[in-house]
């Protein structure tokens, strides 16, 4: 049976030793895709590269550092990355699409559901949609700054049965290889401890910017998600089939058995909540200890201005954070009804349902806490 699976490959892979891109390796990566292609596989790319492809093209004489330099370059790379996929991809019958994302589109459920249909279009017209962060538009605090939490929103938006995020070292060691030479490689990770953490450093090379540091983290969205990944390196033909086969060279990360449904995991991580609903004790305990759903009856007030469909925080009369989820009344409907029993409350407001927050969208703050720690 075919598989969706989305593959990541980094600036590292794709540059040649005096950063620019190398043609040579696109060709080898575009061939090794294609044959999964083949196999019957449904396959999706984020790659890295437009940087690299353009700097030169634009009269820098080596990579640049500033953001703005860096976006002007990626706008003249990414077209050339584009055409040197397509070249390489249509010796093979493949088609190639470029998709650009930066990360609101995932936190914007209309956005992500317009992106979701267009890749699904893609997929089921046989097309490889090759993903790349929008770099003219990402400025510092919305960039992803790397492309491997790009490519674990990727493969959890399409709900890809697996993550393979290939780069120039054989798997993640128990430190850098480069610094530590007695390192040795992890071969599997069931759950992701601090010390993961702690082990994985930096970039190694000039033109890799996460490090393996950036790819835990990836590892971690993607494992929330329900996304096995594959950390690790493809150099041979037939590397990559061997990967998705279960014996590449690298390392493989379980996917989390508590996975989040996808409405929880936008809920608990690419959501922007809106305002606060203050609950009592009572409406404590049921959100948090009995899996129930939040009523008028436990809501002291509301804070912020809110619409349905938005996610907001819930907090306790002290101002802890319980958690948060989506409200199904606005700001003022709820002011209307804090305390009153549900048939009160239904008189005097006109909502499309009665809980305020559903529990299936609401996560408590433990939860999304535990994920963010590292952060
Ligand atoms: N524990 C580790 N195991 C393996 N590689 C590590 C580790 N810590 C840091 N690294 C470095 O991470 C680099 C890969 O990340 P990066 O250069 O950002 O690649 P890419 O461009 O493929 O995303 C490796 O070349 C390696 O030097
Ligand atoms: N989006 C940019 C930069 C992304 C980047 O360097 O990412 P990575 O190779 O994953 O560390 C590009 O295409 O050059």
């Amino acid at each position: 049976m075919g598989k969706r699976i989305v593959v990541k490959i980094g600036s590292s892979s794709l540059t040649s030793d005096e950063g620019g891109l190398n043609r040579q390796h696109v060709r080898f990566f575009a061939d090794e895709l294609a044959s999964l292609h083949a196999d019957g596989h449904q396959v999706l790319l984020v790659t890295s590269g437009a940087i690299a492809a353009g700097f030169r093209r634009l009269g820098y004489s080596s990579r640049p550092k500033l953001v703005h330099e860096k976006q002007a370059a990626a706008a003249v790379g990414q077209a050339l990355l584009m055409e040197a996929y397509q070249e390489a991809l249509n010796a093979s019958g493949v088609i190639a699409a470029q998709i650009l994302l930066t990360r609101p589109d995932f936190s914007n459920r209309s956005r992500a559901q317009n992106a979701t249909r267009t890749i699904e279009e893609l997929l089921k017209q046989q097309a490889i949609p090759i993903i790349n962060e929008n770099d003219t538009v990402a400025v510092d605090e919305i960039k992803f700054g790397e492309n491997d939490s790009l490519s674990a929103l990727v493969a959890n938006l399409v709900k890809a049965d697996g993550l393979y995020i290939l780069t120039d070292m054989d798997g993640v060691y128990t430190g850098d290889p480069r610094k530590v030479p007695d390192a040795v490689r992890i071969e599997r990770v069931e759950v992701l401890s601090d010390e993961l953490y702690r082990i994985a450093g930096g970039a190694g090379s000039s033109v890799g910017t996460g490090g393996m540091r950036s790819k835990i983290e990836a590892a971690r969205i993607a494992m929330q998600g329900g996304v096995p990944l594959f950390v690790g390196r493809v150099s041979e033909p037939g590397d990559l089939l061997a990967a998705v086969a279960g014996h590449g060279k690298g390392t493989y990360f379980a996917s989390s058995l508590h996975s989040l449904s996808a409405k929880k995991h936008w809920v608990g991580f690419l959501s922007v909540p809106q305002g606060r609903i203050v609950v009592d004790a009572g409406a404590e305990d049921a959100l948090l200890n009995k899996g129930r759903s939040l009523l008028p009856a436990g809501i002291i007030a509301a804070e912020g201005e809110f619409h349905p469909g938005e996610v907001v925080e819930v907090v306790n009369s002290d101002g802890r954070v319980l958690g948060r989820g989506v409200t199904h009344y606005t700001a003022w409907q709820i002011t209307a009804v804090a305390g009153l029993s549900s048939e009160e409350a239904m008189k005097r407001v006109e909502v499309s349902r009665i809980e305020v927050i559903h529990r299936d969208e609401w996560v408590v703050s433990t939860m999304i806490k535990e994920a963010n720690s590292h952060e």
